[in-house]
């Protein structure tokens, strides 16, 4: 048994707290408009998961810095974004907060509303402190939910951070309904982006051909479960993205990580054809149509691709 704090009362988070619960720990959940503050609902946590939105990474850190966070508390992060300011993984602004304590990434295809009707599933939960690991798995493991361990906390984060730009770029290929050969191109050809800029940043190769990435992206591209497909399913339908975002209601990850990377694909010269277009999209330049052809036109090429290319 351990005692579990999870931050975040979104829909992850809940589906992270309701599994801990059944499984015989004790957790309570923080929320920003809740009635607990921060210090007092982690003070006697053994594991603290983090499960909000990207944009409130970066100041829960401070938050929790400023609460004395335990150097022994074991920090999972659930997350998956990039930090617009800093580029950064939610697991490297945890690390570079909390030098002492281990850190754990949790990620997978893992959509909530599957998980709480208790359907199977899988994740990974990935760090470099073995016994941290262990501790998370029995937390979390269970009938339902299989819980592999990985030594690649950046890996496994950018897997389900990345696929969320494929996801919207698969929905609009649905949405324009360009057929099942188009939808296998698209998610075929965004693994070697995806592992560019996974390797740009650190991350092992093989990681990405496991739950947390292959695995993410197939359930992610696989329909309307995914916020993220729905983003790009409606701008193919002539949707405005505000309109999009209002009726979701909750979070599209994917929205901002395409414009982190862009900034970070411009100024390190990281050829992502697939998320430039998405980009565009997503800024209104470029009509859907006119996205699909800007990859149907580029120049012809091998399939085998250089990781370490270069614009
Ligand atoms: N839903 C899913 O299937 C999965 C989601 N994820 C990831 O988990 C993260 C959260 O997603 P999800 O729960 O679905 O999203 P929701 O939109 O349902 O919830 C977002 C949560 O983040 C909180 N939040 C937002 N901004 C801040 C902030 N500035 N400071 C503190 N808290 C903040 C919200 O608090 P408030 O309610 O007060 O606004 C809310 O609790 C995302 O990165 C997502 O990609 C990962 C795997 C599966
Ligand atoms: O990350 C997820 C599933 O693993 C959730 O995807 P969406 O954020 O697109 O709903």
């Amino acid at each position: 048994m351990a005692r579990v704090t999870v931050l975040g009362s979104g829909a992850w988070g809940t589906a992270l707290a309701r599994l801990a619960l059944t499984n015989g720990n004790q957790v309570q959940i923080w929320s920003r408009r809740g009635p607990s503050d921060l210090a007092t609902a982690v003070a006697d946590a053994d594991i603290v998961v983090s499960a909000i939105s990207m944009k409130g990474v970066a100041a829960l850190a401070g938050q929790l810095q400023a609460a004395n966070l335990k150097s022994s508390t074991i920090l999972v992060t659930a997350t998956k974004g990039l930090d617009p300011e800093t580029t950064r993984t939610p697991s490297k602004i945890f690390r570079d907060t909390f030098p002492d304590n281990p850190i754990v990434v949790l990620s997978g295809p893992n959509l909530s509303k599957e998980i709480e009707a208790q359907l199977p599933a899988a994740t990974v939960v990935a760090s470099t402190d073995v016994d941290a690991l262990t501790r998370v798995q029995q937390v979390y493991a269970s009938e339902t939910f299989r819980i592999y361990t990985s030594p690649d906390p950046v890996g496994a984060e950018l897997g389900g951070t990345l696929k969320n730009v494929v996801a919207i770029a698969v929905g609009v290929c649905d949405g324009l309904k360009l057929g099942s050969n188009a939808k296998a191109a698209l998610i075929t050809r965004a693994i070697p982006e995806m592992l560019r800029v996974g390797v740009h940043m650190g991350a092992q190769i093989e990681t990405f051909y496991g739950l947390s990435g292959l695995g993410d992206l197939l359930a992610t591209c696989d329909g309307t479960l995914s916020r993220n497909y729905r983003v790009g399913y409606g701008l193919a339908h002539g949707k405005k993205l505000d309109q999009i975002l209002d009726e979701l209601g909750s979070t599209a990850e994917g929205v901002n990580t395409t414009h982190v990377l862009i900034d970070m694909a411009n100024r390190e010269g990281i050829p992502v054809p697939i998320a430039r277009q998405v980009h565009r999209l997503l800024r209104g330049v470029i009509t859907p149509q006119e996205a699909v052809e800007g990859l149907m036109e580029r120049e012809l090429k091998p399939e085998a691709c250089d990781l370490n290319a270069r614009n």
